[in-house]
């Protein structure tokens, strides 16, 4: 079974303003509530996959049972941790080009930590657990190695999607699957990538220091995935992009969801490719028939 950890779930409040103005009465075209976090979305594409999943974390308030219900509508199985504040509202305007404002997240007590890392204390080697998103400032920036250790404890294999120190500090527990983007990779070695062979070359560094499978994606100008000594690139299908929330949280779903379900590295890559492009192609995630309908467009080469 695989797990995802959102630690500060959000409902993404996505707002279109035409021609928005600052300091001034703007008025919305269409707007859209949409539960968030990036643990949440890979829920959310992994049961559009038809891969087994539980949603964990901490949700509270009206914010929190928003997002349980919609979860729950479209049957992805939820086991959050209730917490006493309020799940924050992540902003995503449109208007023209995409603006986020991300919420901090509310306090979360110690009793409220320990009940999650006795819930992931249960599983077991078979499990896959999904790291991924912003740690409320309360937890600490440490909170992700402890879950790394109990995973390690019950002999679960974990996925983390983080940045910085925290994705750093990761790899020496063999993540099975980390994702950075392009722009991500270049800051965590605090170095300017000029080429795609400079993007390998620093690839090929966080293999080294533990990652099990290296996706990289270029947003656009499609993907890597280092794996042993073997570099695959896939381009991404064309199409309108209409919105770029949650298409690495896509991405990732569509890899493990895979091989969760047996699939082979390859196709895992391309079922990751086109999750990623096809929620970059819709107003909401993509739907299961889309990331089918993209997979033909998806073609995979060995780089070397
Ligand atoms: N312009 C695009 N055209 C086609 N596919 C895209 C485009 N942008 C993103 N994608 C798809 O989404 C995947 C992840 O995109 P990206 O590299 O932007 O990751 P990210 O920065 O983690 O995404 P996010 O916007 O969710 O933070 C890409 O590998 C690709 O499959
Ligand atoms: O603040 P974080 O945890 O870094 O990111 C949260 C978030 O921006 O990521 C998701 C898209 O990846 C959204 O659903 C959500 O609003």
């Amino acid at each position: 079974m695989i797990y995802t950890v959102t630690l500060n779930p959000s409902i993404d409040y996505v707002v279109e303003v035409q021609d928005l103005k600052l300091g001034t009465l703007n008025r919305m075209e269409r707007d859209l509530k949409l539960p968030g976090g990036k643990g949440i979305n890979v829920s959310r594409i992994l049961s559009r996959l038809g891969a087994e999943n539980t949603a964990l974390g901490f949700l509270g308030g009206f914010t929190g049972s928003f997002i349980e219900q919609f979860l729950n509508k479209e049957s992805v199985r939820t086991d959050f941790v209730q917490i006493s504040g309020d799940t924050r509202i992540n902003i995503k305007l449109k208007h023209g080009e995409e603006t986020e404002i991300n919420g901090l997240g509310p306090k979360i007590g110690p009793d409220e930590s320990a009940a999650l890392l006795h819930k992931l204390s249960t599983l077991n080697g078979e499990d896959i657990v999904v790291l991924s998103g912003s740690v409320p400032p309360s937890l600490g920036a440490g909170f992700y190695e402890r879950l790394i250790a109990v995973c390690e404890q019950t002999g679960a294999r974990f996925v983390i999607d983080t940045t910085g120190e925290a994705l750093l500090r990761a790899l020496e527990h063999r993540p099975l699957l980390i994702k950075p983007n392009h722009h991500e990779l270049a800051e965590l070695f605090g170095v300017t990538l000029e080429s795609k062979e400079d993007i390998i070359t620093y690839g090929r560094k966080l293999l080294e220091k533990g990652a099990q499978h290296v996706l990289i994606s270029m947003a656009g100008e499609g993907a890597f995935l280092i794996a042993g000594d073997k570099v695959y690139h896939a381009n991404v299908p064309s199409g309108t992009v209409r919105n770029s929330v949650g298409a690495g949280d896509s991405m990732i779903a569509g890899f493990v969801g895979t091989l969760a379900q047996g699939g082979d590295l390859l196709e895992a890559f391309r079922t990751g490719v086109a999750s990623g492009s096809a929620t970059a192609f819709s107003d909401d995630l993509a739907t299961g028939e889309k990331i089918e309908q993209l997979k033909g467009q998806v073609a995979i080469s060995q780089w070397s």
